[in-house]
This record gives structure tokens, C-alpha cells and sequence, in this order.
């Protein structure tokens, strides 16, 4: 994520990926204030190991779109609810990719976060039978957990 201030969207990633039982590393990094840290961050996601990059950002938000120019793996961005424009800064920074350099969008704030940790996981386990399953009882609880009456 781009700043600490973050950490209210972000933890709701944190907190999927931690119930899906998917390893994870929390960061952060700034496009903009600490160019070098993305720039490592970045160009060794892949040799370290990293399967997906899920990427948080508000305002001017240029960490996914730089983190996908510097890596081949799949990344996914999550616009940070910005006080001043509401998001929709964050949102049309992140998803007005030139062709060629994709980042995945996802929903400003805690429901993007949410399903950036969701659509993360489903792309591990299109080679994770085990991961697969857990996708699955996740889904299953959540559809048992809507309630049919309003109150
Ligand atoms: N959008 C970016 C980038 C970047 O894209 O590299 N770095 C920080 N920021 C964003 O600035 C906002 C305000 O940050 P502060 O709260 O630290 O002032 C945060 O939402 C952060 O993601």
C-alpha cells in the first residue's frame, strides 16, 4: 500500500487472505515517495517467490500501474477512498491502464479490498487444489450467512 493510512482498507486484504489460509506479506511502498523501495519491491517480486501483487492506493494512485510496468505477475489494484474526491481519483488513476500493462481494478475501499484478496486467491488456485476447496467453503458460508428475513 502507499502509506500507512492505507491500513484501514488494506487490513480488510489482510484479513481474507488470513481466512483463506494464503501466506502473505504486508507492505509499504510509494510510487511516489519512495520510488527505489518499488523499484526493488517490484522487479524482485517474482524471483522472491510472490504469485500475485494486490496493490492499494489513493489519490493520485500510481503504485499499481508502476508495480505491473516492473513486474510479469498478475496485479491487482485497489483504490484507497480519498477524502477530497472520494475515491474516484483513486479508482480512475488505477484503471485507465495504457494497453499493454494491465492491473486488475477492483471497487473503491473495503469491498475492492475484500475481493482483491478473493480474486487474488482464486488465481493461486487455479493451481491449488487444497486453496480451491477452502475457496469454495468460503463462498458456501458466506451464501448460508445471508439472511432471508431483513430483521
Ligand atoms: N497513491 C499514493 C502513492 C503511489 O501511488 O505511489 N503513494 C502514496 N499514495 C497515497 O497517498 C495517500 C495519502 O497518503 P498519506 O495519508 O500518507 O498522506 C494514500 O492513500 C496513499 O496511498
Amino acid at each position: 500500500m502507499g502509506s500507512t493510512s492505507d491500513w484501514e482498507t488494506m487490513r480488510h486484504t489482510a484479513a481474507t487472505l488470513d481466512a483463506l489460509g494464503v501466506a502473505h506479506e504486508t507492505k509499504v511502498v510509494s510510487a511516489h515517495r519512495t520510488p527505489q523501495r518499488l523499484y526493488d519491491y517490484a522487479a524482485s517480486a517474482a524471483d522472491r517467490g510472490l504469485k500475485v501483487v494486490i496493490a492499494g492506493a489513493g489519490g493520485a494512485a500510481h503504485l499499481p500501474g508502476m508495480t505491473a510496468s516492473m513486474t510479469h505477475l498478475p496485479v491487482l489494484g485497489v483504490p484507497v477512498e480519498s477524502h477530497a474526491l472520494k475515491g474516484m481519483d483513486s479508482l480512475l488513476s488505477i484503471v485507465q491502464m495504457p494497453g499493454g500493462i494491465p492491473v486488475g481494478t477492483l471497487a473503491i475501499g473495503k469491498a475492492g479490498a475484500i475481493n482483491a484478496a478473493l480474486l487474488g486467491a482464486a488465481i493461486l488456485a487455479l493451481s491449488d487444489t487444497a486453496l480451491s476447496q477452502r475457496l469454495q467453503e468460503w463462498r458456501a458460508a458466506q451464501t448460508d450467512g445471508v439472511a432471508t428475513d431483513p430483521a
